[in-house]
C-alpha cells in the first residue's frame, strides 16, 4: 500500500485555526485537501483534551480514562495526551488534524509520540496544524500556510522553509518603575527544605530543597508528571500540599497564619489557561491595570498613576495604539506579552511563568523570550520560568531540574 499524503498547516497569530480546523473535520473541504472527501476525521489538540475533561467532570463518567482511576482533570499534560490519543486510535479514524501536538510535552514525551506519529501516519493520514517550523514531522508530502483565513500551498519542503524562517526584534524602551516597592522580609524567597508530596499514596516529588533568593532567574525543567504544578502550587497557595511542610514563604513559615491574599500581593504569575478560559469584556489598559489589584481584568476605576504606568508599558510593547480596545481582540502573542506585563506592573518579587510559550509559533515566542530577558536585567524581580521546551535565546542563571524516579522527582540545581 501507498503511504498516504501528509498534510502541514503552519499557522500563525493572523491564521483563524478554529475555522479551517472545522472546515477539515465538517466541510467544506479546503482546496487541495479533495482526498479527504468522505472519510472520517478526529481531533488531537489541546481543546478537545478540555472538551473531554468538561464531560468527565459535568457528568462524572469516564470517556477517555476508562482503564485508570484517576481523573483526566489531575493528570500531567503527558498523560492526557496519551489517553486522547489512544481514545482517539481505538475508533479508527481516517486521518487526525493534530493541532501543535507537541506543545507542553517534554523532550522524552515529545520523542515518544514522535514515533508513534509516525507509525500511526503509515496507515492514517495526518494533517499537522502547527505554530512552530520544528514541530513538523518529516514524512509530510504537502506544505501550507495559514494567514489570514487563506491557506498557501507550496511546491516543496525547500520552498516551504526557506519562506518561513523567522527573525525577530526586540523591545527598545526600558522596563517602567513600580508606583511603589514591595518589602519582603526575607532576601530567601522560597524556601523548600526536604519537602515530599505524594498523591493517592504514590509519591511525585521526593525530598525537595531548593532556594530561590531575590533577583534571581530560574527556570524550572522536567519532564511530563514529574510534579512542576505541584511545586509551584504550593508557592502561590494553591494547593494545600504546602502545611505540615518545612517551606518558608516571603520569610514566614507556611502555615504561620499567613493569608492567601498577602501572598499573592507578592507574586505575579502567568500562565496560558488564564487567557484561553478569560472572555470578560475589558479594555487593554484596564487588563493592564489590574495587575495592581492582584485581579484578571478591573473592577475598579483605575488612579492616574496607575494609568500612566500602563501607558508606559503599553508603549514598550509597541501596542500603546491598542490601548482601548478589547483584550479579548488580541492576538495570541500580543495577549501573552500584556498579561506578563500585567503579572510585572507592581515588580513583584517573584514573577512566575507556567509554560507561557505554549501554542505561540516562532515570532511570537522569541518575542516573548526577549520580554522576559528584559525583565529579569533590568529589575530586581525574582523569575520561575517554567518549560518543557529549551527555549532558544532564554538567559536563566540556573536550572532546577527534576528528574522522575520510582519514590518520586528528586531535584538538582544546574
Ligand atoms: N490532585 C491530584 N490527584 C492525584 N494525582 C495528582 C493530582 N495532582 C497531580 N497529580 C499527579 O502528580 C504527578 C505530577 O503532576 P504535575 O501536574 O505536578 O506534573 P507536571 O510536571 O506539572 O506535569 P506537566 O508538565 O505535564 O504539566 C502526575 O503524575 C499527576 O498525575
Amino acid at each position: 500500500m501507498d503511504q498516504p499524503k501528509n498534510y502541514a498547516v503552519l499557522t500563525n497569530n493572523t491564521s483563524k485555526t478554529k475555522n479551517l480546523v472545522h472546515s477539515l473535520l465538517s466541510g467544506p473541504l479546503p482546496q487541495r485537501f479533495e482526498a479527504l472527501e468522505n472519510k472520517v476525521g478526529l481531533l488531537f489538540s489541546r481543546s478537545e483534551i478540555h472538551r473531554f475533561m468538561n464531560e468527565e467532570e459535568r457528568h462524572d463518567v469516564k470517556i477517555i480514562t476508562q482503564d485508570t482511576q484517576q481523573s483526566l482533570k489531575t493528570m500531567s499534560s503527558g498523560e492526557q495526551k496519551k489517553a486522547l490519543l489512544r481514545h482517539l486510535l481505538s475508533q479508527s479514524p481516517d486521518f487526525l488534524v493534530l493541532v501543535n501536538p507537541f506543545d507542553n510535552l517534554d523532550v522524552a514525551t515529545q520523542a515518544n509520540l514522535k514515533e508513534q506519529l509516525l507509525t500511526i501516519s503509515k496507515t492514517t493520514v495526518l494533517v499537522q496544524v502547527v505554530s512552530r517550523l520544528e514541530d513538523i514531522l518529516p514524512i509530510t508530502s504537502n506544505y501550507f500556510k495559514l494567514e489570514n483565513g487563506s491557506l498557501k500551498s507550496y511546491p516543496d519542503s525547500d520552498s516551504f522553509f526557506k519562506a518561513n524562517q523567522t527573525t525577530t526584534l526586540g523591545f527598545q524602551l526600558p522596563i517602567p518603575p513600580p508606583i511603589q516597592d514591595i518589602d519582603v522580609e526575607s532576601d530567601a524567597l522560597v524556601v523548600f527544605k526536604n519537602v515530599s508530596v505524594s498523591f493517592d499514596g504514590r509519591q511525585v516529588l521526593n525530598n525537595i530543597s531548593w532556594t530561590i533568593k531575590q533577583g534571581e532567574f530560574w527556570q524550572l525543567i522536567g519532564p511530563n508528571g514529574s510534579g512542576k504544578t505541584t511545586l509551584l502550587s504550593m508557592v502561590t497557595g494553591d494547593s494545600h500540599k504546602g502545611y505540615g511542610k518545612d517551606l518558608t514563604l516571603f520569610g514566614q513559615k507556611k502555615g504561620s497564619g499567613e493569608s492567601v491574599w498577602d501572598l499573592k500581593s507578592k507574586i505575579g504569575y502567568f500562565t496560558p489557561a488564564m487567557t484561553d478560559k478569560f472572555n470578560g469584556y475589558h479594555s487593554v489598559e484596564n487588563m493592564l491595570v489590574s495587575g495592581f489589584h492582584d485581579s484578571v481584568g478591573l473592577y475598579i476605576r483605575p488612579s492616574d498613576h496607575e494609568k500612566r504606568v500602563a501607558k508606559e508599558w503599553l508603549k514598550l510593547l509597541e501596542l500603546e495604539h491598542k490601548k482601548d480596545i478589547q483584550f479579548l481582540e488580541l492576538t495570541q502573542g500580543q495577549k501573552r506579552l500584556v498579561m506578563t506585563a500585567r503579572a510585572m506592573v507592581k515588580h513583584p518579587p517573584l514573577l512566575i511563568l507556567d509554560e507561557p510559550t505554549a501554542g505561540l509559533d516562532d515570532a511570537n515566542a522569541a518575542l516573548f523570550i526577549a520580554l522576559v530577558n528584559k525583565i529579569s536585567n533590568e529589575s530586581n524581580t525574582t523569575i520561575v520560568f517554567v518549560s518543557h521546551r529549551k527555549e532558544v535565546g532564554l538567559e536563566p542563571q540556573f536550572d532546577y531540574i527534576l528528574e522522575m524516579g520510582e519514590s518520586g522527582s528528586k531535584g538538582t540545581v544546574k
